[in-house]
């Protein structure tokens, strides 16, 4: 079973795109929001992590505060990979377990960062999201409440620009047009078949 990486940047459609292929019947594994479950139900996690940005970390109910270790990791790149060194390889981990159970031609591993983590050699080949930088922040403020364009911003500066990514992706969807995605999600998805 091939194993592929579906990145991109904040806001550009990873999750959108992963959908079309959930459609046409492709298992997805979606990193942020199982990096949010691990976070919250490994004990292992919750200690490092509390050691790392305080016990401010988590609510006093026990549920991670997003808000708080936002603020803490977006702009200071130091924290940011030390919580990355503790939170992926867990992620890595489960993602195994995941693809281990599933039985299909290849499966998607969906990912904000790849290359900046310099994971790329563990997929098969990797399908890169793109869409204008003001697009992204436009679509991002408007689906998620209470976020301002700086935090967008924020979270920009640590993920790569598109050029250096396009560059070293084997695939590119461009995704402006919602219908014209579709077309270009359903063309690699044949392509992928074929090379199986
Ligand atoms: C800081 C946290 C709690 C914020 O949670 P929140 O619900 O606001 O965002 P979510 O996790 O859904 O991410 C949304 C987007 O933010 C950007 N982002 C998230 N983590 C990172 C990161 N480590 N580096 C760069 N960009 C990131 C991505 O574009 C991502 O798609 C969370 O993002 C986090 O714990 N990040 C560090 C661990 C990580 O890398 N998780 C991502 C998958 S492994
Ligand atoms: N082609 C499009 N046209 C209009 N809206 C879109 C398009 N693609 C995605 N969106 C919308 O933009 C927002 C961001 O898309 P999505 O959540 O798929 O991006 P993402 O890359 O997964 O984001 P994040 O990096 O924050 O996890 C969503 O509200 C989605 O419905």
């Amino acid at each position: 079973m091939r194993i592929v990486g579906l990145t991109g940047g904040i806001g550009s459609g990873k999750t959108t795109v992963a959908k079309m292929f959930e459609e046409l019947g492709v298992p997805v594994y979606n990193s942020d929001t199982r990096a949010k479950e691990l976070m919250q139900s490994s004990q292992d996690l919750v200690l490092a992590i509390k050691e790392l940005l305080g016990e401010e970390a988590y609510r006093e109910d026990g549920v991670l505060d997003r808000g708080f270790v936002s603020r803490q990791v977006f702009d200071n790149k130091a924290l940011l990979n030390e919580l990355n060194a503790i939170v992926h390889p867990a992620v890595r981990k489960d993602f195994i377990h995941w693809a281990d159970e599933q039985t299909a031609d290849y499966v998607i591993q969906e990912a904000a960062i790849i290359f900046e983590i310099g994971t790329q050699d563990f997929y098969d080949c990797i399908i890169l999201v793109v869409a204008p930088k003001e697009t992204r922040i436009e679509r991002v403020v408007q689906r998620d409440a209470g976020t301002t364009v700086k935090s967008v911003e924020a979270r920009m500066k640590n993920q790569w620009e598109d050029d250096r990514k396009i560059e070293a992706s084997d695939y590119v969807i461009e995704n402006t047009n919602l219908e014209q995605t579709k077309v270009q999600v359903l063309d690699i998805h044949r392509d992928l078949l074929n090379k199986i």
